[in-house]
């Protein structure tokens, strides 16, 4: 440890405090955290890590420092999956370049209404479950669930889809697939360099999956050049596209690097989404009266029969309550992705070495007393105002999609997506659990908190 550096557990040689993470990595982190305070230093095998659980250690840090540490840590798996040509794991000016034509693309795409691409999927996944209310069959929504989910992203980003009952092996359901098993099972490696050798099958099948993605999404590219408007841009790639060509770095750009990026919003915009719609289905069956207040809010906010808007949701503040508290519960990512210090940063009594992990407590920060009334609790009505306006409000505690000028670029895209798929899902039908008991909510701990596969039946309502 260098001298200097926030106080944290004694590790151990070689290994330093992996092996003190147990079952569940991020409780084991909150708990460490809750004795040693708002920065804590632990060691991830040889990687000196500083876990910030503080908001205002977090504001200080990661919003008004950002510069010092915008970069991301790269891990093996990071580094495989990138090349240091993602948007996810690379830094500087590759970085900075793509990400800027990504969050331009997603801005105009609010322009060209590219977002009801995701709305047509939303009604496509209801229609499939319509299938299931009318023959009473229980139903374990999961995959149906993840294929909307991979649907909003591909059907957004390259105008593409997969149907539902179709069983043909689309690339990227089979290469998201092998891609999310290995990284949610976790990766020594990536903390231990000597263990490499030993989990050469497992790298291997990493690359392989990723490079399938990169050549579906080199593929697209080449279409979307070939027969791309710009009068009439279908999709975020026309879009991103456009930026591209009119940007005074032209020569920057190239097709490898850009389908590298575009790998990512299947890698971070897949899992993530269909997590969160799959726990807030969980939560509203074991809460009937959240779930009555969630349809009665719609059918008044939209009328009977018809389909709800991204503009109705300034009317279902309730709806928006229960993501929210969705994703705090049960956040899709509670370490967020880990970055790197590029600089040695002061922070109180305390420095943050340069090359030294940070990560951002998310689960810590979303399950802290310190923050939160009965934080155990799914409990929307801690979203509601309680002005005369009754809207929504908002909570430093509350970072799902991180902070700063490096959180997460598809956070508009996710929001929708949950929006989208949240109303029509309850709008449409009832939800109940198989036996009229308590589903378990407890979850099993792999990348983020998943939920243990449930059945539930529908009804129309
Ligand atoms: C509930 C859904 C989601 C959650 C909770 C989530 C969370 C996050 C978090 C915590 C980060 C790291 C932010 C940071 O370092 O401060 C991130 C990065 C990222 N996310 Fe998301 N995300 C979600 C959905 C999506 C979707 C739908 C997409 C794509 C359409 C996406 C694409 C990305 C990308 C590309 C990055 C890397 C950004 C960069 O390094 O510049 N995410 N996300």
């Amino acid at each position: 440890r260098t001298s200097g550096m926030p106080p944290g557990p004694f590790p151990m040689p070689i290994i330093g405090n992996l092996h003190q993470l147990g079952k569940s990595p991020y409780k084991s982190l909150k708990a460490f955290s809750d004795k040693y305070g708002g920065l804590t230093t632990i060691f991830l095998g040889s990687v000196p890590t500083v876990l910030i659980s503080d908001t205002n250690l977090l504001r200080e840090i990661m919003i008004k420092n950002n510069d010092q540490i915008i970069d991301r840590y790269i891990s093996d798996s990071g580094l495989i999956i990138g090349q240091e040509r993602n948007l996810l794991f690379s830094k500087g000016s590759f970085w900075n370049k793509y990400r800027k034509v990504f969050s331009q693309g997603m801005n105009n795409a609010r322009k060209y209404n590219i977002s009801s691409r995701i709305d047509q999927q939303a009604i496509n996944l209801n229609t499939y479950f319509g299938t299931y209310a009318s023959s009473g069959q229980p139903i374990n929504p999961h995959d149906y669930i993840r294929r909307y989910s991979l649907n909003g992203v591909i059907d957004y980003s390259f105008s593409d889809s997969v149907e539902y009952d179709s069983d043909s092996h689309h690339i990227v359901i089979k290469a998201a697939e092998i891609m999310e098993e290995i990284l949610a099972t976790g990766n020594p490696h990536d903390y231990l360099p000597f263990l490499k050798p030993f989990y050469a099958k497992k790298r291997g099948m990493l690359g392989y999956a990723v490079s399938q993605v990169w050549d579906y999404c080199l593929d697209a590219i080449t279409v979307h050049r070939k027969t791309l408007n710009e009068e009439k841009p279908r999709d975020l790639l026309d879009l991103i596209l456009m930026e591209i060509d009119k940007s005074d770095e032209k020569e920057f750009f190239d097709d490898d690097s850009l389908a590298k990026c575009l790998t990512d919003l299947i890698v971070a915009g897949h899992e993530t989404v269909a997590i969160t719609l799959g726990w807030m289905l969980l939560f509203l069956v074991n809460l009937p009266d959240v779930q009555e207040k969630v349809y009665q809010e719609l059918v008044n906010a939209v009328g009977k029969g018809n389909l709800p808007t991204l503009a109705h949701r300034k009317d279902t503040s309730y709806l928006n309550a229960c993501i929210q508290e969705t994703m705090r519960i049960r956040t899709a990512a509670p370490l967020a992705l880990p970055r790197i210090a590029n600089t040695d940063i002061k922070v109180g009594n305390y420095v943050i070495p340069k090359g030294t992990q940070v990560m951002m407590s998310v689960f810590g920060l979303a399950s802290d007393n310190k923050y939160w009334d009965e934080p155990e609790k799914f409990k929307p009505e801690r979203w509601i105002s309680s002005g005369a306006e009754g809207g929504n409000v908002s909570s430093e505690a509350f970072i799902p999609f991180g902070v700063g000028p490096r959180m997460c670029v598809g956070m508009g895209v996710a929001k929708d997506e949950l929006y989208y798929c949240a109303s029509q899902m309850f709008m449409n039908f009832k939800w109940t659990s198989v036996d009229g008991k308590q589903i378990d909510d407890e979850g099993v701990a792999r990348i983020a908190l998943e939920y243990k596969q449930y059945q539930v039946k529908l009804e129309r309502r």
